[in-house]
């Protein structure tokens, strides 16, 4: 164990060096408890946060983070403790108050609203918006907002027409616009293109810079490393030790986290040499438009084959999330043929394909693969409530459907005191563990994974890949689709690369290469032409 877990405690309240001498902490949580019906999701918590400091949270999935946050934006009253803003206790009887305080927060489901224009949505948050405002002066004034927070926006571009980075930064600029000092992120990179990476941070080292403080919830320790100044662990709802980033390593922050290190693996090697390669998915010219009449895909043919992980790249929002859910039955496309098993699949619902076999866990988990106000049961039950033991003869059986529920749960390492528990009370990583035991379970032939790292802690990732890695070992297939080079490479057999709806190659395993494959995600060929 480190040397920085004992020296927790000294960090904990030290102020950083570049602050003047005296500089009071922006926020302290003092003993801050909350607890659920038979869950402690804080306990004992004591944080200060500096102006002028980037601060991480880090923690296993469940471990408190969230609601930790939801108490310091006014969401949750603290069952114990207290929050103490410049030198002063305070309580925030809701998000408006902890708002008017100075502290916002930026969501991982941004709050905007999709068919209003970037200054439509800016304006919304300004309370002293007027009324009759026109059209010219709103975007004036977002403009001038973009400007001073050093910001690139469109003022007139409807929201739903921009990529994930630039809602973002809509989001952050309607926060800070608010007068936020304190500015809390929650995994905000997960939906960002590498560009958009290097621009959030460039605009939250400013923010900083200028005397802000941020609150920086993330599972990637690289993150963390690159961008904190401090850090702070949590593990089952209370500080396990806090540090300075440039006095610690990553190491140190998992064993802290986990209780023990966690292996990364950069290869998944086949436990035996792959047997018969049926394809199990195959796509003939296959088109979609959305319902705002969008090309979302222009006509692509792929098949998938059996024993294989198929890999799909691209920046987000590029069409994998549109083609993902057609290989699962969730859309129609606009043209061609969708095979599963060489059985034609037109006219056939989400239904049908999970009883050929096919798994999903979408990209949105919370609305597409959830019903988040059912309880945990009947969440764990619904693709297999037809099916014995749990359906079948027009019964439904209760005591099948909680035993399915508990090996469920084991499998996916979450614990639950009540079952009954809605759905929306399990932390976000929670729920994705839940979503993928269920639809790894129903897979016999191919699990469809939309960003399955997304939101998990970095021993559920490493559980989760070992996991597909077993699928395709077992001679069915995975449609693995990822952001992430380095996981894609490290586990598909096949990558295809997506870039405006276009698919622009297929690679084989043995063409793998990260320049090559980074220039086709966006649009450029390996020689740099577009
Ligand atoms: N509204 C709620 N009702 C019941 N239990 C809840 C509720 N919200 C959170 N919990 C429980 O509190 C604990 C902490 O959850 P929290 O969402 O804060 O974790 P987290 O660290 O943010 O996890 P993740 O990394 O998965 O997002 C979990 O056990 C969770 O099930």
């Amino acid at each position: 164990m480190s040397e920085y877990l004992h020296d927790a405690n000294a960090v904990q309240g030290a102020r950083p060096e570049s602050l003047p001498a005296g500089t009071p902490p922006l926020l302290s949580l003092s003993g801050i408890a909350k607890y659920f019906p038979g869950v402690i999701a804080n306990k004992d918590v004591s944080i200060d946060f500096y102006p002028g400091e980037i601060h991480a949270l880090l923690g296993e999935n469940g471990a408190g983070k969230s609601t930790l946050m939801n108490v310091v934006t006014g969401l949750y009253q603290a069952d114990e403790g207290e929050l103490i803003l410049d030198g002063y206790g305070v309580t925030f009887d809701g998000p408006e108050a902890a708002i008017r305080a100075g502290i916002g927060m930026v969501h991982q489901h941004f709050k905007l609203v999709s068919r209003f224009t970037v200054a439509e949505n800016l304006a919304l948050g300004w309370s002293e918006t007027r009324r009759w405002l026109s059209a010219a002066a709103l975007a004036e004034r977002a403009q001038a907002e973009a400007k001073r927070f050093g910001l690139d926006i469109r003022p007139d571009a409807p929201i739903d027409s921009l990529t994930s980075g630039e809602q973002q930064r809509v989001e952050i600029l309607r926060v800070l616009s608010r007068g936020a000092r304190l500015l809390i992120l929650d995994e905000p990179t997960a939906v960002l293109s590498p560009l958009e990476v290097g621009e959030l941070y460039a605009a939250l080292r400013r923010f900083r810079d200028g005397g802000g403080a941020v609150i920086l919830i993330s599972h990637k320790l690289d993150e963390i490393m690159a961008l904190a100044d401090k850090v702070t662990v949590l593990r089952h709802g209370r500080v396990a030790g806090s540090h300075r980033v440039d006095k610690t390593d990553p190491a140190t922050l998992v064993t802290e986290m986990i209780g023990r290190p966690v292996e990364q693996k950069t290869a998944y090697p086949r436990s035996a040499p792959r047997g018969r390669a049926d394809v199990v998915l195959a796509l003939e010219d296959v088109s979609f438009r959305d319902s705002a009449g969008r090309l979302r895909l222009h006509p692509l043919s792929l098949d998938v084959r059996a024993g294989e992980i198929f890999g799909i790249a691209g920046v987000t929002g590029n069409g994998q999330s549109e083609l993902a859910d057609i290989l699962a039955g969730l859309s129609i496309p606009l043209s061609g043929k969708v095979h599963v098993a060489g059985t034609a699949m037109q006219g056939r619902g989400p239904g049908e394909f999970r009883k050929a076999g096919i798994g999903y866990v979408p990209e949105d988990r919370l609305h597409k693969a959830l019903a988040p106000a059912l309880g945990v049961t009947e969440n764990a039950v619904m693709r297999v409530f037809r099916t014995h033991p749990v359906g079948g003869r027009m019964a439904y059986h209760a005591a099948a459907a909680r035993d399915f529920t508990r090996s469920l749960l084991d499998q996916a390492r979450v614990t639950v005191a009540d079952p009954s528990t809605p759905m929306r009370g399990l932390s976000g990583g929670n729920q994705q563990r839940l979503v993928l035991a269920r639809e790894r379970m129903i897979s016999h032939l191919a699990l469809i994974a939309s960003y399955p790292s997304r939101g998990l802690d970095i021993g559920a990732i490493s559980l989760m890949r070992e996991a597909l890695a077993e699928i395709r070992d077992e001679g069915r297939a995975v449609v693995l689709v990822s952001e992430d080079l380095d996981e894609l490479m490290a586990l598909s057999d096949r990558i295809a690369v997506l870039c405006a709806g276009r698919l622009m190659t297929i690679v084989d395993r043995s063409g793998f290469d990260r320049a090559t494959l980074g220039a086709l995600m966006s649009g450029r060929d390996a020689g740099g032409g577009a």
